[in-house]
């Protein structure tokens, strides 16, 4: 894979504006790790100040509403979320699936709409624990894939998919690298089918569920990963940049 590794942080529901200092922190060693691409996505609420603050990272959030405006109550639009300046958003996380009802439908037209507004999108897809011991995880994660992506002409080059395994996120247990080369290969299969081989080819399949800077090197070599979305690890600068670190130290694969 030719394209840098990206490694994002997803602060969820976590960070004030004392967490300001975290970024600029993160955006000052960036400019040292130039092998590698980073990114934060803070809650709705730090999304301008953090864009202001770290100017070289990427700044996006964590949802979008589907529609472009209207009376949607406590909602958020693409369109808003670029004008405060991100230029991704997280879309599908397991915890908005299981907090929100969250189906790939809406998914995918949340996804639609961040493309409309300009923004590139960060599909995440996983399998429950229950899941992958009937077997099931390649399956449950290739229909998520084929029901929440984007479709149409171009649309290739604004995805990122992220496989999360749901059992994983927060809980300090990960996949073994082998688990996670086989889930990114299968992922691959299914995106190379969706958008064709040459566009599909091109996507960057992260890794993400208890990612931290003691496991990162490993998981980051695993087959198909280029990069990685960190929840927990990424709240300090400090462990957010061993992982940071560790990317650019993974050789190309
Ligand atoms: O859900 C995650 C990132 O989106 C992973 O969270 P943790 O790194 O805290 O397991």
């Amino acid at each position: 894979m030719a394209e840098r590794p990206y490694i994002v942080g997803n602060w969820k529901m976590h960070g004030t504006r004392a967490m300001l200092a975290e970024a600029r922190a993160i955006d000052r060693a960036a400019e040292r790790l130039i092998k590698v691409e980073v990114a934060l996505a803070p809650p709705f609420t730090l999304i301008h100040a953090t864009r202001k603050e770290a100017t070289l990272i990427g700044v996006g959030a964590q949802d979008c509403h589907p529609a472009d405006g209207g009376a949607h109550t406590g909602d958020v639009s693409a369109a808003m979320l670029k004008d405060a300046g991100a230029g991704f958003v997280i879309l599908g996380h397991s915890e908005r699936r299981a907090d929100h009802g969250e189906k790939d439908a809406d998914v995918r037209a949340k996804a639609d709409s961040a493309i409309a507004a300009g923004l590139n999108v960060i599909a995440c897809v996983g399998e429950t624990e229950e899941q992958r011991d009937a077997g099931k995880a390649e399956s449950v994660v290739a229909k998520q894939l084929k029901g929440s992506l984007p479709e149409g002409e171009g649309v290739a080059a604004k995805v990122t998919v992220a496989y999360e395994p749901v059992w994983a996120i927060g809980t300090g247990r990960t996949p073994t690298v082998e688990d996670v080369g086989a889930m990114h290969c299968s992922i691959r299969k299914v995106l190379n089918e969706f958008y064709g081989e040459e566009a599909g080819a091109t996507i960057r399949i992260l890794y993400g569920g208890s990612v931290k800077p003691d496991n990162a090197a490993e998981l980051l070599a695993a087959d198909e990963v280029g990069g990685a979305l960190v929840g927990g690890a990424s709240l300090t600068a400090d462990s957010f940049l061993g992982i940071v670190v560790a990317a650019a130290e993974t050789p190309e694969n």
